[in-house]
């Protein structure tokens, strides 16, 4: 009997989306939810459903909504915000940088804040809550490497403009792609839908993004340029 392994290329569909959330879930959609090819004798799920062709698709709670509701583009957004983070890390390990752990450890965060806000609370079981619940702690591991780097770094007299070596640039590239997602979930938040945390762990993540691309920059020995005003 064939045995069903699951690849990169399954978990992509995890990756990508606010409605797996966890191991179960991700199961289930993974067995029930996605298309099946039967040839041979494994069963391969397809990574698409069609389902979202008509252009609506689907919150964790199960609603129906148009892809431009601002729940999906918050999740876009929160995407956005991993991809520009895995790429700036990857400038960052190129450089024997040994602070990417903490990069690692925010693109699962944001995993969460994904299934935070593909959760609508007024359309949420109680079940549905418990699973996508924000903890606190990723907001005061933020704050505590903030602390540690700013100890380093010379201090702000000038507007930095992003530069700084690769690092720094890409490490500014996240930065303000943090900022959409701050301000797409933010209003989100204000009617409820979503955690208070979110908002706030997107907020000091930008912060944290801030002071990381000045703290690569100074480590990769690198200048980083200042607002001058044009003569
Ligand atoms: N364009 C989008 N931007 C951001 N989030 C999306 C977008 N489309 C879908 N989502 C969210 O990501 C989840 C996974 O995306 P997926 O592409 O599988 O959805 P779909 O388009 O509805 O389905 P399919 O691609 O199989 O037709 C969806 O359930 C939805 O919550």
């Amino acid at each position: 009997m064939a045995s069903f392994v699951i690849k990169p290329t399954h978990l992509r569909c995890v990756v990508r989306t606010g409605r797996l959330i966890s191991e179960y879930r991700t199961r289930k959609t993974l067995f029930s939810e996605r298309s099946y090819s039967t040839e041979g004798d494994s069963r391969i799920p397809k990574i698409y459903t069609k389902t979202g062709d008509k252009g609506f698709s689907s919150t964790f709670t199960g609603e129906r909504r148009p892809k431009e509701d601002h729940i999906f583009k918050a999740l876009g957004n929160t995407d956005e915000l991993s991809s520009a983070i895995g790429l700036a890390r990857e400038f960052c390990l190129d450089k024997g940088h040994t602070f990417t752990y903490q990069l690692d450890k925010i693109q699962c965060v944001l995993q969460d804040v994904g299934s935070n806000i593909a959760t609508p609370q007024s359309s949420a079981r109680e079940s549905h809550i418990k699973r996508t619940k924000f903890a606190v702690q990723p907001i005061a591991d933020l704050e505590s490497w903030i602390d540690t780097f700013t100890e380093e770094l010379p201090p702000l007299t000038n507007f930095i403009l992003p530069s700084g070596g690769k690092s720094s640039a890409a490490l500014h590239v996240a930065r303000t792609v943090c900022r959409r997602a701050e301000r797409s979930v933010a209003p989100i938040v204000r009617s409820g839908e979503a955690d208070p945390d979110v908002a706030k762990f997107l907020n000091r993540l930008s912060d944290y993004l801030f002071t990381l691309a000045r703290y690569a920059a100074l480590k990769e020995n690198k200048e980083e340029k200042i607002y001058r005003r044009p003569e």
